[in-house]
């Protein structure tokens, strides 16, 4: 019922007006599927490789078509992905193209989803699944990669931590994001908006953290639940010459890296920091962990690029208690939540990600309650970042 009989790959416009890959995946049933390849602007360097649009369809064509249509069932995963993987015959996708094997692999997924016809995250996760919903990190204030001239910290995330349910999440962190375009209207600070939706205000990381804490209050107070906020400081980027580098302030070595974020995590009680060290240094990441572990996450994106080899070097070595989960950077489903599952067996909490460069795409909200991961970072306005969020919101409706 499920055999791929059809595989229909596009280029597709993303949320930066750039070329990505979409693929439409139809089985023998006649069951369809229907995902497109997002893209990050801050990306790690062991990433699985992005191709241009054009150069990634034109190989999958040639290479993994061929092995999918009147080969593998869409109702069978692994056995897609490992076909995808065998198309390609590189570490990395190299070949292929991570975004044209991220897309085969999610509408492959939703394909196997509409022929059984089950919600894609009941497909993905098992007929226990849906009982539990991810936290979502609402991207509010943000520079780095995704803004010019903006703070040197890539994102300041809202962290509803104790919201009763993802509706009320969701709203929460969009009236926290409203409440900082008045607090910057209030100063006179151009409210800019950066690649996610975020506010880009030209403004110091200092002001915004002070901004981002009256703002996660205020809101908190009012909706009579805990709103923390956390960072993805995406230090990779800042990373110079062994040290980290911040415009308009004195830059800082790993030893002040690690004291400044240790300082701010108890300051603002903060409840999240992602990527707060360099993408290879495992020890400076356990460091942290070890010093604030107890209290907030600490989570690898660069770090591990979804990759369960990096993931199992950062368990040896203490690095983090949590894992950022995007697709796209390891190139399959079955590696994604291969990565969720090693994590999970660990005490590590997974985050489930989105890209700079998005889609309307909402594999990813079902990713989160299919595999039961505590968290989903996928923006806070923006309708590329609302199409997750408000899928969400449909999932706990009908779960
Ligand atoms: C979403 C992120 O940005 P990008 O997609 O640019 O890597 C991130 O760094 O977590
Ligand atoms: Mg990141």
């Amino acid at each position: 019922m499920t055999l791929i009989t059809d595989v229909r790959l596009r280029r597709v416009l993303d949320s930066r007006g750039n070329a990505t890959v979409e693929a439409d995946v139809t089985t023998e049933s006649g069951g369809f599927g229907r995902a497109a390849a997002p893209s990050g602007a801050s990306t790690g360097e062991h990433e699985a490789i992005e191709l241009p649009a054009n150069e990634a369809i034109a190989s999958a064509r040639e290479h993994a078509v061929p092995r999918l249509v009147g080969e593998v069932y869409a109702g069978n995963q692994r056995e897609v992905d490992a076909a995808l993987h065998a198309a390609d015959g590189t570490e990395n996708f190299s070949e292929i193209g991570a975004n044209s094997a991220v897309a085969i692999s999610m509408a492959a997924a939703k394909a196997g989803a509409d022929v059984l016809g089950a919600p894609l995250y009941q497909h993905l996760g098992g007929t226990f699944r849906g009982d539990q919903f991810p936290t979502p990190l609402g991207n509010v204030v943000g520079g780095g990669e995704h803004a010019e001239e903006a703070t040197n910290i890539q994102e300041f995330l809202s962290a509803p931590v104790g919201a009763p349910s993802v509706t009320e999440a969701v709203f929460a962190n969009a009236q926290v994001h409203a409440r900082i375009g008045e607090i910057l209207e209030e100063k006179g600070v151009p409210a800019n908006k950066g690649d996610e939706g975020a506010w880009a205000p030209p403004i110091g990381d200092d002001e915004a953290f002070e901004i981002v804490d009256q703002a996660t209050t205020e809101v908190g107070d009012e909706l009579g639940f805990e709103i923390s906020f956390g960072l993805d400081m995406a230090a990779a980027e800042m990373y110079e010459d062994g040290e980290y580098v911040y415009e308009g302030e004195d830059n800082r070595s790993t030893a002040e890296q690690i004291d400044y974020v240790a300082e701010m995590v108890d300051e603002y009680d903060m409840a999240y920091v992602e990527d707060p060290l360099d993408e290879n240094d495992f020890e400076a990441f356990a460091e942290l962990t070890d010093r604030v572990g107890d209290r907030t996450l600490i989570c690898g994106d660069d770090l591990y690029v979804t990759n369960v080899e990096r993931l199992q070097e950062g368990i040896d070595k203490g690095s983090s208690n949590s894992i950022l989960i995007k697709p796209n950077q390891i190139g399959t489903l079955s590696d994604a939540v291969d990565a969720i599952e090693l994590g999970a067996r660990h005490g590590i909490q997974s985050v489930v990600s989105h890209r700079s460069g998005e889609t309307e795409d909402t594999t990813i909200a079902h990713l989160a309650v299919g595999a039961a991961a505590p968290y989903i970072k996928t923006g806070t306005v923006a309708g590329e970042r609302t199409a997750k969020l408000n899928e969400l919101i449909r999932i706990e409706e009908q779960a």
